[in-house]
């Protein structure tokens, strides 16, 4: 094809994406998220977000958040969608092991702007579907690829979890109580900190740097390396002696006395951060104890002592009678919450800094806020696989027969969703 035809036929595209997104976004928004606020942060932008585990749904989630329209192409067959973080997000039943389905979703991800995949490195490729291809029809396209271990490295094609990717990253190696083996704090400093979240800051600041360049790229996402980014600081603050003691014995991962959790006499616990002097006095004092009775704060071979002091009493108190006496105070100690206190509790309660969904569940609401153009999550229940089939290819300019040829070939699944009322 001739570059001149080439182009004239990328120009109808995009102005036909252009035009159908400004269009769909402007329809959808209104159809489908009406109230929506108009002026968020991300309104306009739309994104396909393919079907994966936890990171790339979180990702998914932060931009729908934050006002993008994001369609999460789901496979067909599926009884339940595994996404929990489907807020906001509209969903599609693809079948991209039928050349149909392939076909809708390359058409999906051309007249949008981002396009999230969450597979194994080459799965798109194998489907024709890599950046390659999609960037020849869609050049604004932001192709982000998350994945455990990036797009290149022998460890590119393995399998893996958060904890995989953390141990690889370094980090793994710092957490853990002293003597105890390294443990994940849960999945999230790869899966979210370093995948989800990092992905989604990649594919903000590629959209801003299109506005100049007019021209899309490939993110490539490794929550390896997005988690070690994020432990910046544990790399650049070992020459200032942070961290050169034996793993659960440093300033900050247990081993200070003044930097760590405490029982309560109900069970409940404490968590003390009172590591700057001033700090730490009134933390001696909130406990009741003479300072003159005590070893040194940073005699580092007394903290054990200073340990055993301090479990001793806050044993003799409950947790709510802890608060009573540190709120208010700088000594840096604070209740450790339950998820299912911390809405309640005066600080978050004031902040709003929880919220409830249509159904009643409580979960953390976007951050961080923008004070014109905040952040304004939809509330209402999860989308069921395939609820949106077929309204987005009917936007996306599938006639009804084409739509029914989808159907009949399993290329696409359409559901309803059935109120249990
Ligand atoms: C710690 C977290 C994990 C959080 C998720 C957990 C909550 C869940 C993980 C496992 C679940 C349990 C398990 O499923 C067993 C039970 C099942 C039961 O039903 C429920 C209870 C379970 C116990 C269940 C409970 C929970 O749900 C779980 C515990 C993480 O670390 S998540 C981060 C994972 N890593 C990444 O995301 C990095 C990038 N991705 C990858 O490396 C790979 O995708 C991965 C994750 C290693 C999976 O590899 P896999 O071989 O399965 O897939 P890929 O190689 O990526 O290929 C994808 C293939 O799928 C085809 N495909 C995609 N979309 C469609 C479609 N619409 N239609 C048809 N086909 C589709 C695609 O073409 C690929 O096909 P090929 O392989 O032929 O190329």
């Amino acid at each position: 094809m001739s570059d001149a035809k080439h182009k004239r036929q990328y120009d109808n595209v995009e102005a036909r994406g252009r035009r159908t997104n400004r269009e769909s976004c402007q329809v959808i928004t209104y159809r489908w998220k009406t109230g929506c606020q108009e002026n968020m942060a991300l309104a306009g932008v739309q994104v396909i977000e393919l079907a994966g585990l936890a990171p790339a749904p979180f990702c998914g989630m932060i931009l729908a958040d934050f006002g993008a329209r994001v369609i999460r192409v789901d496979r067909t067959k599926v009884a339940m969608a595994m996404d929990t973080q489907a807020r906001g997000k509209q969903s599609v039943a693809l079948n991209l092991k039928k050349p149909q389905g392939v076909a809708v979703l390359r058409k999906l991800c051309v007249q949008s702007d981002v396009v999230i995949e969450p597979f194994r490195k080459g799965v798109m490729e194998k489907l024709g579907l890599g950046p390659e291809e999609l960037l020849k029809e869609n050049p604004r396209l932001i192709y982000a690829r998350l994945t455990g271990f990036g797009q290149t490295g022998s460890y590119a094609q393995s399998a893996g979890h958060d904890i995989n990717y953390l141990a690889i990253s370094g980090l793994l190696s710092m957490l853990g109580r002293s003597s105890e083996k390294p443990y994940a704090p849960l999945n999230l400093v790869a899966d979210f900190a370093g995948g989800g979240l990092m992905c989604a800051m990649g594919i903000v600041l590629a959209l801003l740097e299109r506005t100049r360049s007019g021209k899309g790229q490939v993110i490539d996402s490794s929550m390896v390396e997005g988690a070690a980014y994020v432990g910046s600081f544990m790399w650049k603050s070992r020459n200032i002696g942070l961290w050169n003691r034996p793993r659960g014995e440093n300033l900050l991962d247990s081993g200070a006395p003044f930097y760590d959790t405490y029982q309560t006499s109900d069970g409940k616990h404490m968590a003390v951060g009172a590591l700057e002097p001033q700090f730490y006095d009134q933390f001696v004092k909130g406990l009741g104890l003479d300072p003159s009775d005590l070893p040194p704060q940073m005699s580092f071979s007394d903290w054990p002592e200073l340990k055993r002091i301090f479990t001793r009493t806050f044993a003799t108190k409950t947790q709510a009678e802890w608060s009573r006496i540190f709120d208010g105070t700088d000594a840096c100690v604070t209740p450790v919450l339950p998820l299912d206190e911390v809405q309640s509790h005066p600080h978050n309660k004031e902040r709003g800094s929880f919220l409830k969904d249509a159904q009643g569940e409580v979960s953390p609401r976007p951050a961080p806020v923008l004070s014109r153009t905040p952040a304004d999550p939809c509330l209402s229940r999860d989308p069921i696989i395939g609820e949106h089939t077929r309204s987005v290819l009917e936007e996306f300019g599938y006639g009804a027969d084409e739509i029914e040829q989808l159907l009949s070939s399993g290329a696409v699944e359409c559901n309803k969703f059935k109120s249990r009322m």
